[in-house]
């Protein structure tokens, strides 16, 4: 948790007001028990009604000045722990967009999730309790005893006994807590993970009619972090019961002893009666204290949490920003490139390819062969993991990532769009994009009809996810917003599968007619969508088994023949 204490820089003024005032308030109440012995030692022995109600007056305005030393501590502290938790937010957010494909996938969204919401919630709550009791429990207890040996020397030794028992209590308490908090918290995040899958594919599931499974899964986890939370608050539980035992018996023996120094004359009734009031004090800021442990508890396994993430660097380095782009007559360079998933076997096993300027290149292969892996090294979502992919003669690794994505329109398999209008997922491709770019990107996109014919056209609101639309819509949405900036690379990962036969062939010649000089990749299991291709790379188990165009593959290729036997009938392969 002192690793996010830059968090709090902002925040310095506040950081120090907070506490100062919870001081302020705690020597009201210290000197409030005083007061007390003053009304019955002097007011109520004297039956003095003026003397007890200008007592009691001071007593008020001590409850007064205490609590408004109270809020303006809160307020402060308040707005350090918030502003914390902005700030934290902020830059853990900025940090997780810095990963690179693979530490998402090894980290996972569900965890980071968790850890962007509730472990920061944690920890902004764990700030705001710590500004506020940190000094003020201690000095409660350390000033209750002093003023346990200014009211009587001997009795307050039984304040010095008093202190370290309950403060062992606690501390035991805490210690056999402290290592679940973390238990918890990890087990949410599993919880979460399942409601997350379970709620996505919520279609999935009815369709497979997994509902009972899915909810005996989720039965499952959800009273396994129930028993976990059960165990924390058992355990928890005794702290009440046991301090205030503890304390009991020390305001008997108080009584006991007390009440034999009253009888003598060496402490007044009054006397006692403070005793016993600070006595309280110092139970109640024990307690604030295990509170305040608990919280900061929870709060530093969070932080080691959120730390962790931080921790994990983004494996890309970027490039620096004055690459030297040789505008060749290559566009894009695979030389001898591997590639495998961390932890995984090869996914790619030297993959060469030349791909000219405006050329359109098919990717084809069985599930699983490679082609996504293969066209996500071109923006750099993973890096090669020996030889090189080169982008207009340099290798991607050179490149600022904006400069090489911004040149890059990537429509990937799974149509994600954003909740906002039309018009805005249109302008993620180029930031304040014309309605008239807008729409020649839908045309070429095939999507221009079924856009015009919705009575909103660009400002029909899209639903999270773009459920409100078909497959095949969504694709194609997602197609025209990656040609909305008009890039020089465009990748087509499987994009296209939705759509009908009719319609595939119309989106390839509305690209190859009106996409002049753009180098097209597409992805296809589909033969029919690759052959006009200039080249097409064939994949079998990460490995480059063909390159070359539709008619040299036949001849020369047995899985692309394989794959177009499979697709085409005897008279389309003749005619093809
Ligand atoms: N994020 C990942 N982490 C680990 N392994 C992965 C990951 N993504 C893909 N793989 C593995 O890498 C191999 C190639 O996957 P890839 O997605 O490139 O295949 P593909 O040819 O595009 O398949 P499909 O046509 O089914 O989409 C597969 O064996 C797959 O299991």
């Amino acid at each position: 948790m002192f690793k996010l204490k830059r968090y709090l820089r902002k925040y310095k003024k506040e950081s120090v007001i907070a506490p100062m005032f919870k001081m302020l308030e705690a020597c009201f109440e210290l000197l409030t028990p005083l007061v007390m012995a003053r009304i019955v030692d002097v007011g109520i022995r004297d039956r003095d009604m003026g003397y007890i109600m200008m007592m009691c007056a001071v007593m008020v305005a001590f409850g007064v000045f205490g609590l408004l030393c109270s809020a303006t501590a809160q307020y402060f502290a308040a707005k350090a722990a918030t502003g914390f938790g902005t700030a934290l937010r902020e830059d853990l957010f900025r940090h997780v967009n810095s990963f690179s494909y693979t530490e998402l996938d090894m980290i996972g969204t569900s965890t980071l999730v968790t850890r962007l919401t509730s472990d920061i919630n944690q920890v902004q709550a764990g700030v705001n309790l710590l500004l506020r009791l940190f000094l003020r429990s201690p000095f409660i207890v350390v000033g209750a005893v002093v003023m346990a040996f200014v009211v009587n020397a001997r009795l307050a030794w039984i304040f010095v006994v008093l202190v370290p028992v309950l403060s062992l209590v606690i501390y035991g308490i805490m210690l056999a807590t402290i290592p679940l908090y973390k238990k918890v918290q990890n087990r949410l995040d599993v919880v979460l993970r399942l409601t997350r899958e379970s709620l996505a594919g919520a279609r999935v599931v009815r369709a497979f009619s997994r509902q009972e499974d899915e909810i005996q899964d989720f039965r499952e986890e959800s009273e396994g972090l129930m028993h976990m939370q059960l165990l924390v608050g058992k355990i928890s539980a005794l702290l009440n019961p046991a301090t205030y035992v503890i304390i009991n018996a020390a305001i008997l023996v108080v009584l006991w002893l007390g009440g034999g120094t009253v009888y003598s004359g060496e402490l007044t009734q009054g006397g006692l009666i403070a005793l016993i009031n600070y006595m309280t004090q110092v139970l109640l800021a024990l307690l604030a204290l295990s509170m305040l442990i608990v919280s900061v508890t929870k709060a530093s396994a969070s932080a080691g949490r959120i730390n962790d993430v931080f921790s994990q660097a983004s494996g890309m380095k970027e490039g620096g920003s004055e690459t030297d782009i040789r505008e060749g007559e290559m566009k894009v360079s695979f030389r001898h490139v591997d590639f495998a998933y961390k932890g995984g076997k090869n996914a790619l096993t030297d993959i060469r390819m030349e791909v000219k300027r405006g050329q359109t290149i098919g990717i084809i292969g069985g599930t699983g062969s490679g082609k996504s892996t293969v066209v996500n090294l071109i923006p750099r979502f993973y890096d090669a993991s020996a030889g090189e992919v080169l982008v207009d003669g340099v290798d991607v690794r050179e490149y600022p990532f904006s400069r090489l994505r911004g040149n890059i329109g990537i429509v990937p398999q799974n149509a994600v769009l954003f909740a906002g209008t039309i018009r805005e997922n249109m302008q993620w491709g180029k930031k304040g994009a014309s309605d008239d770019e807008i729409y020649r990107a839908l045309e070429i996109a095939q999507a221009k009809e079924f856009v015009e014919a919705k009575p909103d056209g660009l400002e029909t609101m899209v639903l999270q996810g773009g459920k409100n639309f078909s497959g095949g819509q969504r694709q194609r949405l997602t197609i025209a917003r990656a040609l909305v900036g008009e890039p020089e690379i465009l990748i087509l990962d499987d994009s296209a599968s939705a759509l009908d036969f009719a319609t595939d062939a119309k989106l390839r010649r509305a690209i190859a007619a009106q996409t002049r000089g753009m180098t097209v990749f597409i992805v296809s299991q589909r033969a029919a969508s690759i052959k006009d291709a200039d080249q097409i790379l064939v994949l079998d188990d990460g490995r480059q088994v063909g390159l070359g165009t539709h008619r040299e593959l036949l001849e020369t290729c047995g899985v692309y023949h394989e794959i177009c036997m499979s697709q085409f009938s005897e008279k389309e392969l003749e005619k093809s």
